[in-house]
């Protein structure tokens, strides 16, 4: 005060401006002060001016780049990006403190994830949508048909179908990731709609590998760090993406479309077994038809797209891994010898008894992660954990192939090693179960975990058991080396491999054209 007072009167708006600019500095000085009073960001890599972590965002496997940052920076770790934080959880204790308990504040999808979503036309799908009265009601009509007191009623369907897929493995040895693919869709659509297998051909297959592509694009890392990308021109050199967008929206309305006509083709000549489709159908109300169409669409294309390829790609998974560890393939085989014998296949009743199939199972599901990265989660208000401040809209993932491939759950993580989750020949409950990390965290939990677990072991247990599934060889009679890798994107597929199943005897091969024909 002494300063302003010694300063010479010169006018009113000498000293009016005099008085702004103490009132400006002391003001920037408070806010700068309560910025350094605010939580810092958790860890992470410093980044460059300006642009923040732009370059320590890595376009491929990005799932490996964050767990190796995890030794130096522990296991929540923050980046940013032009102004978007993005947070990455590389433990279970994070994973579960933040989408877990607090689940109310980490349920919906980031802003870029629902707008990128919304150009595709993929914004049908509850993967993509909102927390939101609108997703509340499409996962509770979801979870109706999935929820563990009622998976069972799709148990016939689905060992149905793994018996079409041994079928046509034996007839055709053709291209496995196309039959897994066949097979997997043929069992989700006959279950949500009623379509008979003969009607599910190569269009659906072709369908899910375009989605696939389009998904695993649009949403990469490099995408929602930076969702500006997206909004350049078609013209400017990153308007690639632009130009992307505008040829996928096709491909979404036809993922919307194709299962829900598929079902309308065979309406009135298709089994009479309940649905997805006709339980959704009966129970419309009269004035709300038109909207509940709409939902009963988006469900069951849902349902086809969300568990026809997750499934498929942890089956092709196990298929690799048992061309690399053929001893697993064995220790398998005789347990189901044991139990099952010659005369018959596996059935879901044998499942208690089988348990190194059940073991092979949960090491399918950890080995090669289909979804590494999860679905992002969105923090929808600034929040506070363990000292460190995730702001509001940040963008929170898991590191699910980290966690599955973390030394301290699973000693020698990179070897296929069922043994690990037994103790005494029973499931050791001490062993992190891949399925309580695999299928995501609170509530936007996979609501298909159970059925997907079912339709794992009745292929599982049903390929092993009538099947040597060994390397393919070339025209010289040479074994065609088989080598494990996985891809990048939002879905994580296996990279192509080729293999040959071998009928284990005679009467194997007899049960598979047998138990076939029964139907
Ligand atoms: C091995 C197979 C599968 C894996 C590994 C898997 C994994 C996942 C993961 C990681 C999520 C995101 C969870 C989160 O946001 O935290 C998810 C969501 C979802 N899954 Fe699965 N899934 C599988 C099979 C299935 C099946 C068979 C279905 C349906 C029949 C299904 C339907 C869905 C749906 C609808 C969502 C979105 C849920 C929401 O956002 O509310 N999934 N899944």
């Amino acid at each position: 005060m002494s300063f302003i007072r010694s300063m010479p009167a010169r006018g009113p708006l000498e000293a009016m401006f005099v008085l702004l600019t103490i009132g400006a500095i002391f003001a920037t000085f408070l806010s700068r002060r309560r910025v350094r009073a605010r939580a810092p960001l958790p860890p992470g890599p410093p980044g460059i001016p300006f642009v923040g972590n732009v370059l320590d965002v890595p376009h491929l496997q990005p799932w490996v780049a964050s767990w190796n940052l995890s030794s130096q920076y522990g296991d929540v770790i923050s980046f940013s990006t032009l102004g978007q934080t993005t947070i990455v959880l590389n433990s279970v204790a994070a994973a579960s403190d933040l989408l877990g308990k607090r689940s109310s504040k980490y349920s919906s999808r980031p802003g870029p994830v629902v707008s990128i979503s919304q150009i595709l036309g993929l914004d049908w799908s509850l993967a993509f949508m909102p927390y939101d009265n609108h997703w509340r009601r499409a996962r509770r009509l979801f979870w109706q048909h999935f929820h563990p007191n009622v998976v069972g009623q799709w148990q016939a369907s689905q060992a149905l179908e793994s018996r079409r897929f041994l079928r046509c493995l034996i007839d055709s040895q053709a291209d496995i990731e196309y039959t897994t693919k066949l097979s997997l869709s043929r069992s989700l659509l006959s279950m949500a709609c009623g379509v008979p297998a003969e009607e599910v051909g190569s269009s659906f297959v072709d369908l899910l590998n375009d989605v696939e592509v389009n998904v695993s694009e649009a949403f990469s890392p490099a995408v929602l760090a930076l969702p500006w990308l997206r909004r350049l021109p078609a013209w400017c050199p990153g308007g690639y993406w632009q130009r992307k967008l505008e040829g996928w929206k096709l491909i979404a309305q036809r993922a919307l479309e194709l299962p829900f006509g598929a079902a309308r083709n065979v309406k009135n000549g298709g089994d009479a077994k309940p649905t997805i489709l006709s339980i959704l159908s009966g129970a419309q109300g009269e004035n709300e038809q038109e909207n509940t169409t709409a939902l009963t669409k988006s469900i069951t294309a849902t349902a086809f797209l969300a568990g026809t390829d997750t499934t498929a790609v942890t089956l092709l998974g196990f298929v690799c891994a048992m061309l690399l560890y053929p001893d697993v393939q064995k220790c398998a085989q005789e347990e189901l010898d044991a139990v099952v014998g010659p005369n018959r296949l596996p059935q879901f009743t044998d499942r208690a008894s089988l348990p190194y199939v059940n073991a092979v199972v949960k090491e399918a599901l950890r080995w090669h992660n289909v979804a590494p990265l999860g679905i992002p989660h969105n923090c929808s208000a600034e929040d506070e954990y363990r000292g460190w401040r995730i702001p509001k809209g940040a963008t929170v993932m898991v590191n699910v192939w980290g966690i599955m491939h973390d030394p301290e759950h699973y000693l020698n993580p990179e070897v296929f090693d069922p043994g690990r989750f037994l103790k005494d020949g029973k499931l050791n409950e001490d062993i992190l179960d891949p399925a309580t990390v695999m299928f995501g965290s609170g509530r936007r939990i996979c609501p298909g975990r159970h059925f997907a677990d079912n339709s794992l072991f009745i292929n599982i247990a049903s390929l092993l058991h009538v099947f040597d599934i060994k390397p393919a060889v070339d025209e010289r009679g040479a074994t065609i080396p088989v080598k494990y890798s996985m891809t990048s994107g939002l879905v994580s597929m296996v990279e192509p491999f080729e293999c040959s199943f071998q009928p284990r005897s005679t009467a194997a091969e007899a049960l598979i054209r047998d138990e076939f024909d029964d139907e």
